[in-house]
């Protein structure tokens, strides 16, 4: 180092930074992280551009990210060009044939490429696939059919992910899956993302959304529920303080849980590099239910 050269408080703060990150990178490392992404972190280039680089980080110290994607937004502007208004029910899309033509071409194929292409620009080596790839995620049709062709996850079967994620690639997944009779099915990217998780015994969920986490009262920020047990996070959907949107998310981290997925959390999208302040700071963000009480954030 040149003798006009001094240590900047910005590099004291980057190095103190990496170095808070140590124990999580050992903790984490070789283990994996299913992050279901959506809403702004998607939408807007900024976040987009951050989301990819936190994930190539990821995937670069060792652990096992694992991307589930939903696209919500774009299957309406599709929609609109073709003159099909969208229709939702419980926060479900109603999916008729000539929609459901729609949503396969649109996140299996632009949205899922889209995502595929920024990971590798920033260094990531992300493979594209959709429920139907090595039979990953097998749908049944969603109720008395009255959705069309909604699908709930009948079965996961993660096999074809193992020798991706031994090889460092980052799996990015389309919530589009087939069902016994090899019909495209239309699933919740959130209760893919869950039920994924749960089949890899994951260590962490993670739901990215455009609100700070579960909130006591939801026009109030300020009021972020930090911590929840399963039992909490059940009770706070019989009050009614969770509705709306953050029902099925709430709903699908108590079943990763309940299927042995360690924790689980809600963090806010629209902060830039929230998926690295989650994994890598003592304090994390959003947040986070726990299957076992005890468990800290982090
Ligand atoms: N207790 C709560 N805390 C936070 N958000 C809540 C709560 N109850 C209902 N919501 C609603 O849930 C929405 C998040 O769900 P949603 O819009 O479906 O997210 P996404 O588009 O990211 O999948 C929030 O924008 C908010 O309007
Ligand atoms: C059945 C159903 O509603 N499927 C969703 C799938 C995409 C998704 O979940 O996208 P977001 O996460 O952006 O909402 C849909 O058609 O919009």
């Amino acid at each position: 180092m040149s003798p006009d050269r001094h240590i900047s408080p910005e590099d004291t703060l980057r190095v103190s930074v990496l170095s808070e990150a140590l124990p999580y990178i050992q903790r984490f490392a070789g283990r994996r992280i299913v992050i279901k992404y959506g809403g702004a972190a998607m939408v807007r280039e900024d976040l987009r551009e951050a989301v990819f680089r936190d994930l190539a980080l990821l995937a670069c110290v060792g652990v096992q990210p694992v991307v589930v994607h939903g696209g919500g937004p774009e299957i309406n502007q599709w929609l609109g060009k073709l003159a099909i208004e969208p229709r939702f029910q419980d926060g479900l899309r109603v999916t008729s044939p000539d929609t459901m033509d729609v949503v396969e071409m649109v996140l299996v194929g632009r949205v899922n490429k889209q995502i595929v292409n920024g990971l590798n620009r920033v260094g990531g080596r992300a493979v594209g696939l959709s429920g139907s790839d090595g039979g990953l995620v097998l749908a049944r049709t969603m109720g008395d059919g009255t959705l069309g062709m909604v699908g709930d996850v009948a079965r996961v079967d993660p096999s074809v992910l193992t020798p991706l994620l031994a090889a460092g690639y980052i799996p990015v997944i389309s919530s589009v899956a087939p069902n016994v009779d090899g019909l495209a099915h239309n699933i919740n990217a959130d209760t893919v993302a869950g039920e994924l998780a749960a089949a890899l015994q994951a260590e962490k969920l993670i739901l990215l959304t455009d609100t700070p986490g579960i909130l006591r009262d939801r026009h109030a920020p300020a009021s972020l529920i930090r911590q929840l047990s399963l039992s909490e996070a059940r009770g706070l959907i019989a009050d009614g303080v969770v509705e709306g949107g953050m029902t099925p998310k709430t709903e699908c981290c108590i079943r990763a849980l309940a299927q042995g997925v360690k924790a689980a959390h809600i963090v806010d999208g629209r902060v830039a590099h929230s998926l690295l302040l989650e994994v890598f700071t003592n304090a994390g963000i959003g947040t986070m239910v726990v299957g076992s009480p005890g468990l800290v954030h982090g």
